[in-house]
């Protein structure tokens, strides 16, 4: 999505159509984990469902994206048709003046284009804009907009897609008492939703942003692994997957640290610490660190002007 404009905020309808129970999981605005209550849980998102924008205007550069865009939403029925996908010259400033909270998700190289469209800054005043841009800086975009503009930054993740996503939104002033709801009724309806400094960005980008094609990676190589040792590559993929997706989940849920989790599956002169043996060897500890670290300085850079 390019700009995708999220306008009308009224009460009503909403286009989340499920929940699943891991949202449910982090019930204040810095996402401190607490054990699930559901039943509480499910009347603390009641009371914040009129919080959810009713109506979205989305904006794409060519018309072959907009048309893959309406099948998408066109797949869920009713809550889809509350998506307007615009297309074509000045859909940007239309969209932006018809809404009241703005997301900027195109490419951090386009986003000083795309501010500064003819009648844009008008189209922006007192609005609320929300910018996915890895590596552009909320006091750069503050630079593109008008003063009553009040800017935040989210970094999402592609498994917001089938709502197992996770979202770092910038710290907010205290008494930005709605945009808070706001904020986090529209990120917690696609997976988890944290607020943490904006000096963390760029570790956020790296971990979370980018995070799911580094696991994905692991990923990969242990289905390979299986594949290796005979197993069928749709099995192993599938074994693999809901491996790391049950481990992940323990962790989230029990809040057990990830070494004792590690030490309890590990038997004595077992197979499981022959393995991590083979795996040491391989330093993938700092391996892995180290991807983090070197993402983590690239996000920096994104955005920014080539020195
Ligand atoms: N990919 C990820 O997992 C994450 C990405 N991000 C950030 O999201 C942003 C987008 O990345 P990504 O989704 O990978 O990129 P894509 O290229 O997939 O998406 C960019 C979108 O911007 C649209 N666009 C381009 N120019 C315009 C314009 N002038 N007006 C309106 N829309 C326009 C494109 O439309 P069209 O298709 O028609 O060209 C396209 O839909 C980046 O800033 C990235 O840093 C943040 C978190 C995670
Ligand atoms: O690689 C990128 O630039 C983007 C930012 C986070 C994930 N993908």
């Amino acid at each position: 999505m390019g700009v995708a404009v999220l306008s009308g905020v009224i009460d009503g309808l909403n286009t989340r159509n499920s929940m699943s129970t891991s949202q449910l999981n982090t019930d204040d605005a810095s996402g401190t984990s607490t054990p699930i209550d559901i039943s509480s849980s499910q009347a603390i998102m009641e009371a914040k469902e009129s919080c959810l924008p009713s109506k979205f205007l989305c904006t794409v550069n060519r018309s072959e994206s907009a048309k893959s865009l309406r099948k998408t939403f066109d797949l869920l029925g009713d809550a889809g048709k509350q998506v307007n996908i615009l297309q074509g010259g000045g859909v940007n400033v239309d969209a932006v003046r018809d809404s009241d909270v703005v997301l900027l998700c195109a490419k951090p190289q386009m986003a000083h284009t795309i501010l500064n469209e003819p009648g844009m800054q008008e189209a922006l005043a007192n609005k609320l804009l929300i910018s996915i841009l890895a590596g552009v800086t909320i006091t750069q975009i503050h630079s593109w907009v008008p003063k009553s503009t009040k800017v935040v930054r989210a970094m999402p993740n592609t498994p917001c897609k089938i709502r197992e996503g996770m979202t770092v939104v910038s710290a907010l002033p205290t008494d930005w008492v709605f945009e808070k709801e706001l904020i986090l009724a529209i990120f917690r309806s696609i997976g988890r939703c944290r607020f943490l400094e904006e000096k963390h960005f760029d570790a956020c980008t790296a971990l979370c942003g980018s995070g799911p094609a580094f696991a994905v990676t692991v990923l990969e190589a242990m289905a390979d692994g299986g594949v290796m040792m005979g197993l069928p590559r749709a099995e192993a993929v599938e074994l693999a997957a809901q491996s790391m997706q049950g481990i992940a989940r323990m962790v989230l849920e029990t809040g057990v640290h990830p070494a004792a989790l590690k030490d309890s599956v590990t038997t004595p002169g077992g197979c499981t610490i022959a393995g991590l043996l083979a795996l040491e060897d391989g330093k993938v500890r700092s391996t892995m660190a180290r991807t983090i670290q070197v993402a983590t300085s690239h996000a920096s850079g994104l955005g920014q002007a080539k020195k």
